[in-house]
């Protein structure tokens, strides 16, 4: 049987179903920059790439080597593709334009170079998460300057969102919201190639993911839900569950779409102002996108976290998906 490559894979896109070929090349540039970073986790303390830089991104946390490292190799790699008209990042406080070209390209492109990158020091699954909007109208005339405002759209306006996941196999993991594929980097080849053809998330499962060490920060509805789940069979939900937390968004919602399950980054009380920790442009939406596309569900507890109308480009939101029962469950306990 011959082996369907992204680009194979992105070239039927375009025949069948009208993948534009701008996209098409965007999404080859981003492949091709995720196989760079994969390349240089992968070489660890040999690289010199392990540690922290000593600076703070705009939410106040320590970048690591590789999150700069990544987000250079991103930026790099899109500058001069032609089919962006900006990006912004979890690593840069503003967005960015593409400088000195006319006419525009008609994508953005939105990142989290390195998610998990606490585990970066102890070799443990990182990965790259990435959303494309269409760049709106009025950004893209000559005069036009490109600012924040052009990048907050609802997730439903993602044109394609992924990961890649560096773990013991890289993979890239697409949706152009026509369902999700999952391509496993050929090193000897050089190349992404599909070997999950139609990822789905069960419905049901016993499985949760959460920091239990925020317990008791957290609000009635989800302290209600994990006490029932941690009740197993001998409490309301007659079932026992299992937990994993790896403390990678990527990681764990890879798992969740390989065996299903329950991923929850709920909002608690320790900062009040800030609705959870995840950030809704980077690392929400995408996975929103791709859960749904699978046949899974993504809320904040009481909405869709597609429909969110974003208010700021590092804005945090409460993050609740997976298997839609489990999703539906606590969104209802929320509601109550
Ligand atoms: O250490 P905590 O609070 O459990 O947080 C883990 C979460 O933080 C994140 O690592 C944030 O991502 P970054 O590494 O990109 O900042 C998520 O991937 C993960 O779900
Ligand atoms: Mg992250
Ligand atoms: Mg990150």
């Amino acid at each position: 049987m011959s082996r369907v490559t992204l680009s194979r894979y992105l070239i039927e896109q375009t025949r069948s179903n009208n993948t534009p070929a701008d996209l098409r090349f965007l999404i080859e540039v981003v492949a091709r920059a995720c196989k760079e970073i994969s390349h240089n986790v992968s070489k660890g303390a040999l690289g010199g790439v392990l540690g922290s830089m000593g600076t703070e991104n705009v939410q106040g946390e320590v970048q690591k080597k590789l999150d700069v490292i990544s987000n250079e190799i991103l930026l790099e790699a899109n500058e001069w593709g032609g089919h962006l008209a900006g990006m912004a990042s979890e690593e840069m406080d503003n967005a960015y334009q593409i400088p000195g070209k006319y006419p525009k390209g008609a994508y953005l492109l939105v990142f989290d170079p390195l998610d998990g990158s606490s585990n970066i020091d102890v070799n443990v699954s990182v990965g790259t998460i990435f959303s494309v909007l269409r760049c709106p109208n009025e950004y893209l005339s000559q005069n036009e300057t490109l600012n924040e405002k052009a990048f907050l759209q609802p997730g439903t306006q993602q044109v394609a969102a992924g990961y890649a996941i560096y773990g013991p196999q890289t993979m890239l993991i697409l949706t152009l919201g026509n369902g999700v594929k999952g391509f496993t980097l050929d090193r000897e080849l050089g190349s992404f190639v599909l070997t999950h053809e139609n990822i789905r998330v069960p419905e049901s499962t016993a499985e949760f993911a959460i920091n239990m060490s925020n317990q008791r920060h957290w609000e009635a509805p989800v302290q209600r839900y994990v006490g029932e789940l941690l009740a197993g069979e001998t409490g309301p939900l007659n079932k026992n569950y299992n937990m994993r937390w790896i403390a990678s968004m990527v990681a764990d919602v890879h798992r969740i779409l390989t065996r299903g399950g329950l991923f929850m980054y709920p909002r608690d009380a320790r900062e009040p102002s800030k609705p959870g920790k995840l950030r809704l442009m980077y690392e929400a939406n995408p996975m929103s996108f791709i859960i749904e596309q699978a046949g899974g569900a993504s809320t904040n507890g009481y909405d869709r976290i597609l429909d969110i109308q974003p208010e700021s480009l590092h804005q945090r939101v409460s993050v609740i998906l997976g298997s839609k029962e489990e999703v539906e469950r606590v969104t209802a306990y929320h509601k109550e």
